[in-house]
């Protein structure tokens, strides 16, 4: 993998490496700081829905483009350079390169989605891997993607801020254990509650690698880091926040310290909390601290902006930590409304602009959930145009 990208060495100061900023949108809303209009980007812009990535598959595989920083960035722009309307980039890349670099064999098989040939499944199989991830070098496995980010900066010459990603430790677990997709999570079910305290000792490490990566990517260009809770909808409340929350405030927590470390300031930590409903939200805000909030929380389109609202200012009340900083909310339209025709996306995207108008400055739109590989691009760009009609709070 090292030969794909070859010597990689990190700008010696992020913020003053790359091209002039040109859109600043969604740094502004990140922050809660009043914008023209509110920002827009799409989870999974760069994807099967777009004749030129399903092009560029048909003679590359998947893991390959992610290794390949050329490749990567190349993907990574289609969106872009398609849509002017875009406020973001987000880097190609797939949540699953961190149980790669703990060692697993991850497959993307065609019309099947990720499959692992060797998943966790006894104790046994746990212990061997914090065992033999006891000293790993993070930046040294994953340096291809740190090179595909810098790369990707410098292409994109300051049209929009990059996004950096990880996969929650939870979610990342839950698919070491299932080996792939899985409608019940049983066996991680059945890893939380026979094994607790090994599962901990898993998540705690998957956590400190994703934050290691988290800050290998700011330090090559990332501009804003979000963190994927894909399942975080399948724990109650309890166990949401043992097993899964509390391992994504150590990565907030540990980003940040490293990050003081290297002297470069903390852009804005996002948490994807997906099927988390208003328990995730309000267990969220009561437990956050100082050093390890998120400064934006998406939403799927289970839950409306008024419920995540007082969800987090229910949440807020009860912290006994003090803390009281502003979370900017991302989100939230159905992505199936992108197969309703074009008068539906309109009428969904100005009734999703007025529910979230109460949350402006801090909103960012976005669907609940990535887009789906039949939308006709047509169709997203109206959805895009849509958002950038609406007119300032
Ligand atoms: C759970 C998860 C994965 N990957 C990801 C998540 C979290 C978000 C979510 O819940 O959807 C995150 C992800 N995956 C991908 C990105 C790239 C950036 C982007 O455009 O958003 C991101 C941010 C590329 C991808 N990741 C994948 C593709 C399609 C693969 C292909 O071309 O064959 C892309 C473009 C494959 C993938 N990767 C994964 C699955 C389940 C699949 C197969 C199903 C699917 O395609 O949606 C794991």
């Amino acid at each position: 993998m090292a030969e794909l990208c070859g010597d990689y060495a990190f700008p010696a100061d992020p913020a003053s490496h790359f091209p002039e900023m040109r859109n600043t949108l969604l740094l502004s809303a990140a922050r809660c700081q009043s914008t023209s209009r509110p920002p827009v980007w799409v989870m999974r812009q760069a994807g099967r829905y777009l004749p030129e990535f399903r092009k560029l598959r048909e003679s590359h595989d998947f893991f390959e483009i992610c290794r390949t920083p050329e490749l990567a960035a190349e993907i990574t722009l289609q969106p872009i350079d398609r849509y002017p309307e875009l406020d973001a980039s987000i880097i190609f890349s797939d949540i699953l390169v961190v149980p790669q670099a703990l060692g697993m064999q991850v497959d993307m098989l065609p019309a099947h989605g990720p499959h692992f040939p060797r998943p966790l499944r006894q104790p046994e199989d746990g212990e061997k891997l914090l065992k033999e991830t006891d000293e790993l070098n993070v930046d040294a496995e994953l340096r291809y993607v740190y090179a595909a980010i810098t790369l990707t900066r410098q292409k994109l010459e300051g049209r929009v801020p990059l996004i950096g990603f990880c996969g929650s430790p939870w979610t990342l677990f839950a698919y070491m254990i299932e080996g792939g997709g899985s409608k019940t999570l049983q066996q991680a079910h059945t890893w939380i509650n026979r094994y607790p305290e090994l599962s901990h000792r898993l998540l705690e490490r998957i956590a400190d690698t994703c934050a290691q990566f988290l800050v290998g990517q700011i330090r090559a260009g990332a501009q804003m880091v979000q963190i994927f809770d894909s399942w975080a909808g399948e724990l109650e409340a309890g166990k949401y926040r043992a097993f899964s929350l509390q391992y994504c405030y150590q990565i907030s927590r540990t980003v940040r310290q490293l990050l003081e470390h290297h002297q470069i300031s903390c852009p804005p930590i996002s948490l994807f909390p997906k099927g988390g409903g208003p328990i995730a939200l309000e267990s969220i805000a009561q437990g956050s601290q100082a050093d390890t909030h998120f400064d934006v929380i998406g939403l799927d389109w289970t839950i409306d902006a008024e419920h995540a609202r007082r969800a987090l200012e229910e949440g807020a009340k009860l912290n006994r930590a003090g803390w009281r900083g502003q979370i900017a909310l991302q989100g939230n339209m159905n992505p199936n409304m992108l197969y309703a025709g074009q008068e539906a996306i309109s009428r969904d995207v100005e009734r999703m602009a007025a529910d979230f108008r109460p949350s402006r400055p801090g909103w960012i739109a976005n669907l609940g959930h990535g887009i789906t590989p039949g939308v006709d691009p047509e169709d997203m760009k109206h959805f895009l145009q849509c958002v950038q009609a609406i007119r300032p709070a």
